[in-house]
């Protein structure tokens, strides 16, 4: 039964999935088994949720770029902003990301169908016809999308990613074709352990009754009572995550099940080309913002371990899982911790010095102030930069721009960085250890071929290079910024370091004035480094005569 509830939870996952009770599909034709990636993909029709988020996006490149024979992307889209969902789709294709798609193959859009979905709604939003159309012929179901905000209402994060989840499952067990689910998580979804095996975890509370218990709440009680809900997790977002799990562990007797587990991911390492990001999110908000100038100081263990993992490396092993999970068929839903920490470390503090002299080469342009951020674990430190480094600029920043008749802007700025760098610093802070043996057993189960194809192999990352890389997407992708504008940047740099030049040469007079003027031994002080001074220089006078 379909039942919407306006103000509350959408129970509808809950109370139907499951209805046809089809047992784990093993109709699979043996040729698969032989198959390599590329081809597992040939004629197969392909079902991906989030298709227009930064993972999705390149989901939907590698597929069509990598393995052309791909019968058909079905992607689940709903209208947004304004715009109707064909709309966002046909934009998405415009992207710089679908240059190499575009070259190979200029009609690479026909493969693409979107279907209008919201997935916050019963039964997904999905039209009688189109669930008719996925059933008959998806092979394989990506499933991406999700609220990764860390700030997301309980309320809202458990719809979106547990019970839309569980819809989702719900509808791939009317699917007469599927041969693997593969389902997106996060490193972090078990974050309140410290070490983190391949398994699923025992939830921190059965969904079914939380998502009960939730129904009759409203907002604020449910606000109230959300601290004490995620426990030791650090907010909404890994805490549903840490729930979806398990929700689709549940289905591991019916469904072929592949879970991945990716940690920080960030701009590509190689694909389609190095550096291409789109967003804020993680770690590229606070390179964006220490490029520019803004962010002078952040809480972040210098020693600790940044799992960071370039998103075409999640990518080409969520291509892989998913073939692997199709002709292998585990029988019980495989998790895979795609993560660079145990394999090829780098930590915060290295992360920190190659970001910086990554924007001191290729500035942003312009900047606030001279790129010049630093990490700190230490509480009382951070706090004492914020206000010498953060507020006070900004407070001068925004009295300029009062005198000069201008609205005030600085310091709201940095009100909503300290916000979202107060989310972040719970995972710059500490590491994790990510047992990662499912990758390596992947790796090895793939042909050397498809080794390099879907390359997953986090061995040969050259962080120094990536990282480079990463700053340069950000200033190319993120903020439009044309590279052929760097000069006019790094002069706009040298401009700022003579302004503060001369404004700590009048500070320093003005203090040192200021204390003259009342103190006896500053004068005193004053004068015997006025004469020291004249007498050096006239010794130096004399000895230059004598010598000529
Ligand atoms: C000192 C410098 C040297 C560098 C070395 C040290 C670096 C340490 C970096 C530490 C990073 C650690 C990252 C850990 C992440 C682990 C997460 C686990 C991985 C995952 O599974 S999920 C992916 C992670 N999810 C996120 O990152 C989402 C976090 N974001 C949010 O929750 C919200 O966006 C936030 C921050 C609460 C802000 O909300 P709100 O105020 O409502 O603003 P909007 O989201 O609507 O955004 C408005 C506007 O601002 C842009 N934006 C968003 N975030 C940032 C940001 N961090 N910096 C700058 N700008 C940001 C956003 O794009 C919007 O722009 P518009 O133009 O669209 O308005
Ligand atoms: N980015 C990261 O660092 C990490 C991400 N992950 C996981 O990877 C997956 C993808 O993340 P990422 O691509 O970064 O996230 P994005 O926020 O970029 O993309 C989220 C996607 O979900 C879609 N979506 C959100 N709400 C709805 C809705 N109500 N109905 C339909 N679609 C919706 C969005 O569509 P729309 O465009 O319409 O908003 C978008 O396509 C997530 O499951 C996340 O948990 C895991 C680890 C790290």
């Amino acid at each position: 039964m379909s039942t919407e509830h306006p103000e509350g939870l959408n129970l509808n996952g809950l109370e139907e999935q499951a209805t046809d009770g089809q047992s784990r599909p093993t109709d699979i034709c043996s040729s698969n088994s032989m198959a390599s990636v590329a081809e597992y993909y040939t004629g197969k029709s392909v079902l991906i949720t989030g298709a227009t988020g930064f993972m999705g996006k390149v989901l939907v490149e590698k597929l069509l770029r990598c393995c052309p024979e791909v019968k058909a992307l079905y992607v689940l889209v709903r209208p947004k902003a304004g715009q109707s969902m064909q709309q966002r789709v046909s934009d998405m294709m415009k992207c710089k990301l679908f240059d190499r798609v575009r070259e190979d193959n200029p009609d690479f859009h026909q493969k693409i169908i979107p279907i209008s979905s919201e997935l916050t709604q019963p039964g997904l939003a999905i039209s009688p016809e189109d669930v008719e159309t996925l059933t008959a012929c998806i092979n394989i179901v990506f499933h991406c999308a999700a609220t990764i905000r860390f700030d997301e209402p309980l309320k809202h994060a458990l719809q979106l990613n547990v019970i839309a989840t569980q819809q989702l499952l719900g509808l791939a067990q009317q699917m007469h074709h599927l041969e693997a689910f593969i389902h997106i998580s996060t490193a972090y979804a078990n974050c309140n352990r410290k070490h983190i095996d391949e398994v699923i975890y025992p939830p921190p509370v059965e969904p079914k009754k939380l998502i009960e218990s939730l129904e009759w709440m409203d907002d604020g009680i449910v606000r109230d009572i959300t601290p004490r809900l995620i426990g030791d997790r650090p907010n909404t977002y890994t805490y549903t995550k840490a729930l979806a799990e398990y929700v689709v562990q549940q289905e591991q007797d019916k469904l072929n099940i592949g879970i991945i587990r990716p940690s920080i991911v960030g701009a590509s390492w190689q694909e389609p080309f190095p550096g291409w990001i789109d967003n804020f999110n993680g770690p590229s908000g606070v390179f964006i913002a220490a490029g520019k100038g803004i962010l002078r100081t952040m809480r972040a263990n210098n020693d600790a371990v940044a799992d960071l993992i370039p998103v075409d490396v999640v990518i080409n092993l969520t291509l892989a899982a998913g073939w692997y999970t199709a002709v292998h068929r585990p029988k019980t839903a495989l998790v895979y911790n795609c993560t660079t920490g145990g394999i090829n470390p780098f930590h915060w503090g290295e992360i920190e010095h190659h970001v910086m002299s990554s924007f001191k080469r290729n500035p942003l342009e312009q900047a606030f102030r001279r790129p010049n951020a630093n990490i700190t674990s230490n509480y009382l430190i951070n706090q004492y930069w914020i206000l010498v480094s953060h507020k006070f600029p900004a407070l001068i920043y925004d009295l300029f721009l009062r005198l000069s008749g201008q609205k005030p802007q600085m310091m709201r700025i940095f009100n909503r960085l300290h916000k979202a760098i107060s989310l972040l610093e719970y995972f710059s802070s500490q590491d994790w250890e990510w047992n990662s043996e499912n990758m390596s057993m992947l790796m090895s189960q793939l042909t050397p071929e498809d080794r390099k194809t879907f390359n997953f192999d986090v061995r040969q990352l050259n962080w120094p290079e990536y990282i480079e890389n990463y700053c340069i997407g950000t200033k190319k992708y993120v903020l439009n910024e044309d590279m052929s504008d760097i000069p006019a940047a790094r002069q706009h740099l040298r401009k700022l370091r003579n302004i503060r030049y001369t404004f700590n040469t009048l500070l320093v007079v003005f203090i040192w004035r200021v204390f003259i003027a009342r103190s006896q031994m500053a004068r005193n002080i004053w004068y015997f480094v006025v004469s020291l001074c004249f007498k050096f220089l006239s010794y130096f006078r004399a000895s230059s005569t004598l010598t000529n």
